[in-house]
């Protein structure tokens, strides 16, 4: 902790003294700096008298979270096309505190996702919504985590591979929903929900790993849809997606690497989304996740690297844990911002991201080893043994499917 804090000390004068070092910070930059800077100041003078510091306050974050979901069947003001997506990210966040709800409540869920299943296929974000790529996603994803027959009964095979179909067009991409435009994420989702619940098939995905790598951009990250902005959301939903269909040999895997490394900001330890952009807490997972994948598509020719971590895993836990962390529970994008139900999934995401490294070593946690967070499957963001159980139930029990093809 003593060497990250002097090593920003270092950088945080060359960043000021130094024009050449650093050409293009803008003004928010300098703001975002400062601020964190200030608080690993200050933190490193309270962990001096604390050692168990830097600590995740879990007790906390699980309790704000069991209150969330309960608020859940409320009314909604805002992001009431996205109950599926509240629900999952809760329930994510809870596993990865290791503090899952009972047996009722989670039954309830699987009773309230049914609702947001739609007779064509799919989910809505609520009862009575259309069906969205997103929504489906993350029911699925929660469906998974539950994993229990019921809840896996409760999923529609059969129209949910006809809703897939119904967004795929010629060159192999997917629409979010219907009459929507062509989107990365549209293909990740499509591809992850197929995946899980043994709905894949080669022809649904002909030509997408192609239309894939047609979206990596000249920097080496990917874009939302051809010609656009390389985005750590889209380049997670790019190199996922090319690792899923195994085709990932397809995209410039080096400068991809190269593109997400010089992503982690090197005052503050996260991660921004793009180049000349703000760090956020999300980003851990968006960016973090994209490194294990990497790995583990480079040990395929080298076995060595199934090692090898290309992050520094510290920092962005002291990213986290110091700076993002709200006090009465939940997580942050950055200082001065307010917590909320995404941010808290994605930052404890990445923290497990950070921790684990490629999943293939011991973990790695700072601080005190209590604040070690449960593991995720990089490719779905839900625990590898859930991703497991719920591939080896839909193999043994076939949906009477029938492909188009
Ligand atoms: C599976 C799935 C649904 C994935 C979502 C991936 C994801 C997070 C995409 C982000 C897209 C984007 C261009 C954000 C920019 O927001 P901004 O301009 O507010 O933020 P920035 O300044 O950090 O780029
Ligand atoms: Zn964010």
């Amino acid at each position: 902790m003593e060497n990250q804090i002097r090593c920003f000390e270092d950088i945080f004068s060359e960043a000021f003294n130094n024009e050449k070092v650093v050409t293009d910070t803008s003004s928010d930059q300098v703001d975002v700096e400062t601020s964190v800077f200030n608080i690993y100041k200050q933190f490193e003078k309270n962990a001096s008298m604390d050692p168990d510091l830097p600590k995740l306050s879990r007790h906390t974050h699980s309790k704000i979270l069991k209150n969330w979901l309960k608020g859940l069947h409320k009314s909604y003001e805002c992001l009431d096309a996205s109950r599926t997506w509240l629900v999952y990210w809760i329930l994510h966040s809870l596993w990865l505190l290791n503090d899952l709800p009972d047996a009722e409540t989670l039954s309830h869920i699987v009773q309230f996702l049914s609702h947001c299943q739609n007779e064509e296929g799919g989910y809505g974000g609520g009862p009575g919504q259309y069906s969205h790529l997103g929504t489906t996603y993350a029911a699925i994803n929660a469906l998974s985590i539950i994993g229990t027959d019921a809840a896996y009964d409760s999923i529609d095979r059969s129209s949910l591979q006809k809703f897939l179909w119904t967004l795929r067009d010629v060159d192999g991409s997917f629409a979010l929903h219907k009459g929507g435009e062509q989107d990365i994420r549209g293909v990740y989702c499509a591809l992850s929900v197929a995946k899980i619940t043994n709905t894949y098939t080669d022809a649904l995905f002909d030509k997408t790993a192609e239309w894939l790598v047609s979206c990596q951009t000249y920097e080496g990250g990917f874009a939302g849809c051809p010609g656009m902005e390389a985005h750590g959301g889209y380049a997670f939903c790019g190199i996922a997606s090319l690792a899923l269909l195994n085709k990932s040999h397809l995209c410039d895997v080096d400068a991809l690497l190269r593109w997400c490394v010089n992503r982690q900001m090197r005052v503050e330890g996260g991660f921004q989304g793009r180049t000349n952009k703000l760090v956020d807490g999300c980003y851990s997972f968006w960016q973090g996740a994209a490194f294990p994948i990497i790995s583990a598509i480079l040990s395929q020719d080298n076995k060595e690297m199934i090692e090898t971590v290309f992050f520094n895993q510290g920092a962005l836990q002291e990213y986290l844990l110091i700076c993002c962390q709200a006090r009465d529970g939940g997580l942050i994008d950055k200082p001065g911002k307010l917590r909320d139900i995404y941010h808290t999934c994605y930052a404890l995401s990445g923290l497990s991201v950070a921790q684990h490294g490629t999943g293939a070593g011991d973990p790695y946690v700072v601080g005190s080893p209590r604040n070690e967070v449960n593991r995720v499957h990089p490719l779905h963001n839900v625990a590898p043994h859930l991703v497991y159980n719920a591939v080896h139930y839909f193999i043994r029990h076939p949906p009477p499917v029938k492909d188009k093809n």
